[in-house]
């Protein structure tokens, strides 16, 4: 049996950090394959290089996108096909939110287009949880723990969050959208039962 792909999508800021370092110490998941989007590897190095810098925005899509490539064909399939669960901290998803914005104006329809560079060889997650908060709260979290990101910016977040909500709209069966403008234990509730509602529990 195949295993599933659980993905974490939401602004700089909404939490989904700390909720992924819950998840990897709870037993409950220790089967589980936890990973990330820019991955750890030599591209995802590149990719850090490209969003610390004034890396032209095109050029900036398709290095994540290279990440993208090597994380599913080295990672990702392989994880899934041998039958574990998969937890990644972004995804296709914040290519689709975030590339959209920085890419305006250079396409007709910048989301459109990035989803059409995805066509064929990426795979879908089962579930898509977005983490969702207001840009404001979001940066001034940010704020407290450091800007890590150009992207941490509230005018900017505030247009990154309209796609992931539009996203959701369009895939109301895979999304399952959370207010993280809520205490932490609260947050993690919600999480762990959208995602006992895909993958069951191992107490069943
Ligand atoms: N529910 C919450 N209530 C209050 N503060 C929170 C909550 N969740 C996270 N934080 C704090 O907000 C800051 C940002 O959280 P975190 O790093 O988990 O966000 P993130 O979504 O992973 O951000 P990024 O995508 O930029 O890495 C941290 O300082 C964290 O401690
Ligand atoms: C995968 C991906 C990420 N981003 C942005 C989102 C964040 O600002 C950084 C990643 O760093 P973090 O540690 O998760 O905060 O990069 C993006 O714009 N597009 C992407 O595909």
């Amino acid at each position: 049996m195949k295993g599933k792909l659980i993905t974490l999508e939401g602004i700089d800021g909404s939490g989904k950090s700390t909720i992924t370092s819950r998840l990897g110490s709870n037993p409950e998941f220790s089967e589980f394959v936890f990973t990330r989007e820019p991955t750890t590897g030599w591209i995802g190095e590149a990719v850090n290089r490209a969003i610390h810098s004034d890396t032209d925005h095109l050029a900036e899509l398709l290095l994540f996108t290279a990440d993208h490539a090597e994380h599913i064909s080295k990672l990702i399939l392989p994880a899934l096909e041998s039958g574990t669960n998969v937890i990644s901290d972004r995804y296709s998803g914040s290519r689709y939110a975030y590339q959209a914005v920085t890419l305006k104006g250079r396409f007709p329809d910048p989301m459109k287009w990035i989803r059409g560079i995805h066509e064929g060889w990426t795979v879908d997650p089962d579930m898509t949880i977005l983490f969702d908060i207001d840009p404001k709260i979001a940066v001034e979290r940010c704020g407290n723990r450091g800007a890590q990101t150009k992207f941490e910016k509230i005018g900017f977040l505030e247009e990154v969050r309209a796609n992931y909500l539009q996203l959701a709209k369009e895939y109301p069966d895979r999304f399952v959208v959370i207010d993280t403008d809520r205490p932490v234990d609260i947050v993690e509730k919600d999480v762990l039962s959208a995602i006992f509602s895909l993958v069951g529990t191992g107490r069943e």
